[in-house]
């Protein structure tokens, strides 16, 4: 349902994805691994539309995006990397907001299975500034998915959290998997792609150089470890499948 085809990607003179085709499925929940620098975040954007193609195309729900760009955007949500939230509203206060900025409004039921889940409602009347590392990463994630989007995009959602955090955020992204969403998440955290991810997307010095499952990958990592032998790192995150 997303395609992406002979699609690169370069910045003035830096290319920064090398032309490459692929395709996600509806439903699925993949984990997308690789090296600092590989590529990762900047395919996420793409598939957000927060970044363009420099050239190729992409496609949603077998249109060209620029046909269904509306529906595309209504139905993606995008928790970014960094934590971008207002540091002296409280989480109530800071939620009611990117509420309104809603165009289609929220489904309050959603909502709230979310705050739930994520157990927000602790710490409702707190400022944001009061708030550790983990519960700010559990209100970012809360304002990125609030429309209740059918495709979650997640760049990095578990990045120095405690283990509590990540087990909330872990439990709320199983929930949206079961559901029948499209994940697409960045990580570096086995424990965390061993529980979500049902397809891995690695990608290696600018372009995706792997799709599959699990037992696909550990077939496949001897080769792939051989075949990019000077990326050290790639060789590391392969260690660990
Ligand atoms: N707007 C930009 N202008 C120029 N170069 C960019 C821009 N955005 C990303 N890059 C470069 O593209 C390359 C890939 O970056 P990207 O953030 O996609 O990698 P990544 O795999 O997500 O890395 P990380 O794991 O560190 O987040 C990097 O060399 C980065 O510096």
């Amino acid at each position: 349902m997303i395609r992406f085809e002979d699609v690169s990607k370069w910045y003035k003179r830096k290319t920064v994805l090398h032309p490459f085709s692929l395709t996600v499925r509806e439903g699925s929940s993949v984990g997308i691994i690789g090296p600092n620098g590989a590529g990762k975040s900047t395919f996420l954007k793409m598939v957000a539309s927060l970044e363009r193609p420099s050239k190729g195309t992409v496609s949603f729900y077998n249109e060209p995006y620029e046909k269904v760009i509306k529906q595309v955007r209504a139905d993606i949500g995008y928790v970014p990397q960094d934590i971008a939230l207002y540091e002296e509203l409280t989480v109530k206060e800071q939620l009611s907001f990117w509420k309104k900025l809603e165009p289609r409004g929220v489904d309050e039921g959603f909502l709230e299975e979310m705050i739930q889940t994520l157990r927000l409602n602790e710490v409702f009347d707190q400022r944001i500034n009061r708030l550790s590392g983990g519960w700010k990463r559990k209100v970012n994630m809360c304002i990125g998915l609030l429309k209740n989007p059918a495709i979650c995009l997640l760049d990095e959602p578990t990045a120095g959290v405690d283990l509590a955090a990540k087990e909330d955020i872990i439990g709320w992204l199983q929930t949206l998997h079961s559901e029948g969403k499209t994940l697409l998440y960045i990580s570096h955290d086995w424990y965390e792609l061993n529980q979500l991810s049902d397809e891995y997307l690695l990608f290696a010095s600018g372009a995706p150089v792997f799709q599959g499952s699990k037992d696909r990958l550990l077939v496949e990592k001897n080769e792939l470890m051989q075949t990019y032998n000077q990326d050290a790192e790639l060789s590391r995150i392969l260690q660990y499948v």
